[in-house]
């Protein structure tokens, strides 16, 4: 049972059509990147008229646990303010991005993510379900980036590393008290679950941070930047740069923008969460579109717990009349699920029909490629 999380990518190896052509040197955008609605998903976009937006929580509000478990529950997203991270320390992170992406293409493929492992330079691991390609080039980091970054940078790469490891530092800290906040707002303690405690100690949750580049495109409106998915994590902390284009799904709403705030981060529920929230606070399906003119980059803090843990609709949140539905699985498993099945995973671990109709929450129904 793999215990680090990079090898609990190796038995997922995922092959990838689109090699390392350099997006960023195209003035056309050509017909394997254009999008239609077929490849899309079949839910209409939302035009600027629409009124519902994405809380935004502060932490240091006297309702900020209430509000975080309204905004889990009613979206599945949030964005949070004073969380503590310093700004100076989110600037410093979006120029080592920045700083990456501007590389040329030859540097960066010397730390191309091979097939089989998590860490690197590449294109989206869930493109291989789409027929059409995404506008989008991507940098993973689990644990240390320090081998991948000298082959990026040979002469100054511990300046990049110092920035990354720090925010990394800080994100951990940030994720383990938004994972209390999120389970109490539930009604659960760590005392309720044996594997929390440790996951909220400085060194105890897992994860990856995944660097995200969306170069401006020549048409952006056929073109997508990362295409509908869920997060496999149990949530994701999302810093995204002042170019708008992360949207989430909205049941009855439709497609909506989560507008760059500075210095806020995004929160996203993942799947995990839905399991261990019995569907309470739904794994939010999201994308991410592209600009004209400008830039983005984003940068996603994949949490989760140890591998190898077991993750299943918290006890107290199941009974008689709220059956559990979700089978136990360890993020390892579902990695793998999710491999196979990709936007159908949730549904491939799950135990029983709900009550009345289609789950809400059920992202089967979208169309992948
Ligand atoms: O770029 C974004 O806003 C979204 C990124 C994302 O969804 C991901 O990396 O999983
Ligand atoms: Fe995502």
């Amino acid at each position: 049972m793999p215990s680090r999380l990079s090898d609990a990518f190796i038995g997922h190896p995922v092959h990838l059509h689109q090699k390392h052509l350099d997006i960023n040197s195209l003035e056309e955008l050509p017909d394997s990147f254009k999008w239609t609605q077929v490849e899309d998903i079949n839910h209409p976009i939302t035009d600027s008229f629409m009124s519902e937006s994405v809380p935004v929580v502060d932490l240091l509000h006297p309702n900020a646990l209430e509000n975080i478990g309204q905004a889990c529950k009613n979206w599945g997203v949030f964005q949070v303010i004073n969380h503590g991270i310093p700004s100076s320390l989110l600037d410093g992170v979006e120029n080592t991005s920045k700083s990456l992406f501007s590389l040329p293409i030859q540097q960066k493929v010397k730390a191309a993510r091979p097939a089989d492992g998590v860490s690197g330079y590449g294109f989206a691991r869930i493109s291989s379900f789409f027929s059409k390609l995404m506008w989008s080039e991507g940098f993973t980091i689990v644990g240390s980036p320090v081998e991948h970054f000298r082959q990026l940078w040979p002469q100054d790469f511990s300046k990049f590393c110092g920035v990354v490891e720090e925010y990394q530092g800080e994100m951990q800290k940030l994720a383990g008290k938004l994972m209390l906040l999120m389970l109490h707002s539930l009604g659960i303690t760590k005392e309720d679950l044996s594997w929390v405690g440790p996951l909220t100690e400085s060194k105890g949750g897992c994860a990856a941070l995944q660097m995200n580049h969306y170069p401006a495109c020549p048409d952006p409106d056929q073109a997508m930047g990362l295409a509908a998915h869920t997060d496999s994590t149990l949530f994701t902390i999302l810093y995204q740069n002042n170019t708008s284009g992360l949207q989430v799904l909205k049941e009855g709403a439709g497609w909506v923008t989560v507008p760059p705030i500075p210095g806020a981060l995004v929160v996203n529920v993942g799947d995990l969460l839905h399991i261990l929230s019995n569907g309470l606070y739904p794994s939010v399906l999201h994308r991410a579109m592209v600009n004209r003119t400008k830039e983005r980059l984003s940068l996603a803090y994949l949490y989760g717990p140890q591998p190898s843990v077991q993750i299943s609709p918290l006890p107290k949140l199941v009974g008689p009349s709220q059956p559990p539905l979700y089978r136990p699985v360890t993020w390892t498993e579902y990695l793998g699920t999710k491999a196979k099945h990709f936007n159908k995973a949730l549904s491939c671990v799950k135990v029983c029909a709900p009550m009345k109709g289609l789950d809400a929450n059920d992202h089967s129904r979208v169309r992948v490629g």
